[in-house]
């Protein structure tokens, strides 16, 4: 395995095609999944020479938390689908190479046994109709010791995939269940509601119930990035869920520069969908993320070889943006300015 490209191709023939499709898949006729990597082929880097760059340090701070390379690993849901270490070998390998995993709501092991590995660990939720029970679940990943609250705003409805369609992928096998969502040890688990009557007000209630810090997961719209510091948002991910909601959504890197601006350094803006390069990494901190998440890939190493699979995807990762950094010219992250990104003709 010597790019995620590998690991994608080992993990197609060691996964049941309907498991395959389901983590791969997007959203109706899957142009927006294919965006989110063609957009990032659209952008060149204008490498600086002469830098000095013989030592790097790749580290970055988000909320408050150190991280040792700007790469987090996003939410994604049924991780013991892919390999029995599950989630918590996934958490076993972000705390290895230091950095963030968002555990996803829909995980497969309880929130409590992933924390135990040490990882430093934010929570993803869908806010659940029932509200009571949502407030429950907050307090429950709270004491479990997660540090965020990553709340996806981009799902009113579940995008409709038809890879899981033709498939008839729905519920998970025998044995295996999300763990997050039983309210007792014991207890049957409830399915995840998507709620489409969510509005702005939500960003208060929650606010209101607990003093975790509030990301936003999938703003694209400027201003619904303005909306989201009004609100009290502590950051936001401009996503499109790795193109599995809205089909025909814009590229996430598309994006990002407008959310950029309209945020105005007021509060951290991280960036998933697509990044698969270090270069990739490069562009995204360039034009103002502060920190990317890498969603499938994470998958496809965790289904390759558990843990230590996870762990070679993220080092491979640190290895491929420490190499595109050195080659920018950056000896840090502050070092990646706008001006090493080009996008279509070259106006300077
Ligand atoms: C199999 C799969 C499951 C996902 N499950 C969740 C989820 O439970 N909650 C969530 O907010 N996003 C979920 N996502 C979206 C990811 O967090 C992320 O936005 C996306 O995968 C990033 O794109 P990438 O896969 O190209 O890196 C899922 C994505 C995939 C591929
Ligand atoms: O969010 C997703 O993309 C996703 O696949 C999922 C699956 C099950 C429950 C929640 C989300």
């Amino acid at each position: 395995m010597i790019s995620l490209a590998d690991a994608e191709r080992a993990a197609a023939t060691l996964l049941e095609p309907a498991h395959y499709d389901f983590f791969a898949g997007g959203a109706d006729d899957e142009r927006t999944l294919r965006s989110n990597v063609d957009a990032f082929d659209r952008h060149r880097l204008l490498p600086r020479v002469l830098r000095g760059v013989g030592k790097r340090d790749l580290g970055v701070e988000v909320l408050g938390q150190p991280l040792s390379m700007p790469v987090m690993v996003a939410p994604t849901a049924f991780h013991r689908l892919a390999h029995p270490d599950g989630e918590v070998g996934t958490a076993r390998a972000a705390a290895a190479s230091g950095t963030v995993m968002i555990l996803s709501m829909a995980a497969t092991q309880p929130v409590e046994q992933v924390a135990a590995t040490g990882v430093r660990l934010w929570f993803q939720m869908y806010v659940q109709p029932d509200r009571a029970f949502t407030e429950r679940l907050v307090r429950r990943v709270e004491a479990a010791g997660c540090a965020a609250l990553v709340v996806s705003v981009d799902s009113p409805v579940f995008g409709r995939r038809l890879r899981d369609l033709r498939h008839d992928f729905g519920d998970l096998p025998a044995g295996l269940a999300c763990e997050n969502m039983r309210e007792s040890g014991t207890g049957p688990p409830r399915a995840v509601a998507f709620d489409a009557a969510l509005d702005w007000s939500v960003v208060g209630w929650l606010r209101g119930i607990t003093t975790l810090p509030i990301v936003l997961k999938g703003i694209l719209h400027p201003d619904d990035a303005r909306l989201a510091v009004g609100h009290g948002a502590d950051a936001v991910i401009v996503s499109n869920h790795g193109g599995r909601q809205l089909d025909g959504a814009v590229a996430s890197i598309d994006a990002l520069p407008a959310v950029v601006e309209a945020v105005g350094g007021r509060l951290p803006v991280l960036l998933d969908g697509g990044v698969r390069r270090g270069t990739d990494v490069v562009t995204a901190l360039a034009l103002g993320a502060a920190a990317v998440a890498v969603g499938r890939p994470v998958l496809w190493g965790l289904t390759v070889a558990g843990e230590h699979g996870v762990r070679q995807v993220l080092e491979l990762l640190r290895d491929d943006l420490d190499r595109a950094m050195v080659l920018c010219g950056a000896d840090r992250v502050a070092a990646l300015t706008r001006d090493v990104v080009h996008v279509g003709r070259c106006s300077w």
